[in-house]
């Protein structure tokens, strides 16, 4: 049985800092475990330009504990509305995404996409300028089953828009299905695909279990076990083409605990020691490395990272609820025990 593992210091592909006091509470859960991340620019208001962009660096740069030297890698959000010219200050600017939020389609997505053929000229020039296009793919429309809309998503938007955009790099974020899992693992190598812990880790059941769990409610929901083994398989096939996202979306505990709660899973606590379960239940441990610190700087284009961190079997308790600005926030299996912990 293996006790200790080396690892390629991991980036986090997908990742919600938010704002303020709160990205203040967040960043050194993250800092500590990743390189570097792509954070999320689902902001209010979002983060539509790239001097917006530029201007939310700073403030997470001015966030981060002393001597940390995690990069935060930016991306801008999409709208019906993003002039092309804007992708050329936004590859000045240091911006390495743009981000599709179909609109109403997750947390913060009201001014998101309404039809992603209004877009299409800046998804040109995207191309042209080697940004990347990450996707929140699932269709909105209310006469889709909320677990159907991925696996809609890909005849709807992924299939044209991979026809009329054969260059974009794309990234299919959070995939949830075993159809994403097949579109990514069929198509070229401009689509890759990231998968988040709890889609490894759980099945829906988990959202049901006694009652009803709301720290296990995220976008796109949690899908039936057989979508899950179908992600278990694609994470650890060892193709470049799925990466490590943890999603990780802060949520302060009273308003997941609410009559209507937000979607989104707090994992950055514990993200690699989530991942290493679910890579050992499958007998797959020997693939993490790959899945966490190098598939996804292959795919960006971005050096490997140098160092290496160390994660060992050790039993520790998560704690129940961490400070959230003046909120508390619940980290997804708070109060459980974990086996494995980051140790360096
Ligand atoms: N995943 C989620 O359930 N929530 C994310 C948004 C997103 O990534 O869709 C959030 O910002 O809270
Ligand atoms: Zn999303
Ligand atoms: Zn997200």
């Amino acid at each position: 049985m293996t006790d200790t593992l080396t690892l390629t210091r991991p980036d986090d592909w997908h990742l919600h800092l938010r704002d303020e006091a709160a990205l203040a509470s967040v960043l050194p859960y993250t800092a500590r475990q990743f390189a570097r991340a792509i954070v999320m620019p689902n902001l209010r208001p979002p983060v539509t330009t790239a001097a917006q962009a530029v201007a939310y660096r700073e403030r997470i740069l001015a966030a981060l504990p002393e001597g940390s030297d995690f990069q935060p890698l930016m991306t801008m959000y999409l709208t019906d509305n993003t002039p092309p010219d804007e992708i050329k200050r936004a590859k000045d600017a240091g911006v390495v995404a743009l981000k599709l939020y179909p609109a109403g389609a997750t947390t913060n997505s009201d001014a998101g996409v309404t039809d992603i053929r209004k877009t299409y000229a800046t998804l040109e020039a995207m191309q042209r300028e080697g940004l990347l296009f990450l996707v929140h793919g699932e269709v909105t429309d209310a006469d889709i089953d909320v677990f159907d809309r991925e696996a809609v998503f890909v005849d709807r938007v992924m299939t044209p828009l991979r026809a009329a955009m054969p260059e974009l790099k794309v990234v299919f974020e959070h995939i949830t299905t075993k159809e994403a899992a097949q579109y990514v693992t069929d198509s070229d190598r401009f689509t890759a695909a990231t998968i988040t812990p709890q889609h490894l880790l759980y099945n829906r059941n988990a959202i049901f279990t006694g009652g009803l769990r709301p720290h296990y409610y995220c976008l796109p929901v949690l899908k039936r076990e057989e979508h899950r083994q179908a992600l278990l398989k694609a994470a650890a096939s060892g193709l470049p083409k799925f990466f490590l996202g943890t999603d990780s979306a802060p949520h302060a505990a009273q308003l997941k605990e609410n009559s209507v709660c937000g979607a989104g899973c707090f994992t950055a606590v514990s993200a690699l020691e989530l991942y290493a379960e679910a890579f050992e239940a499958i007998g797959a441990l020997d693939k993490l490395d790959a899945f966490a610190g190098h598939h996804g700087p292959d795919f960006y284009g971005l050096p490997r990272n140098t160092g290496t961190v160390t994660i060992k079997r050790e039993a520790w308790t998560l704690p129940d609820a961490v400070p959230f600005g003046e909120a508390q926030l619940k980290p997804l299996r708070g109060g459980d025990t974990l086996n494995w912990k980051l140790v360096a």
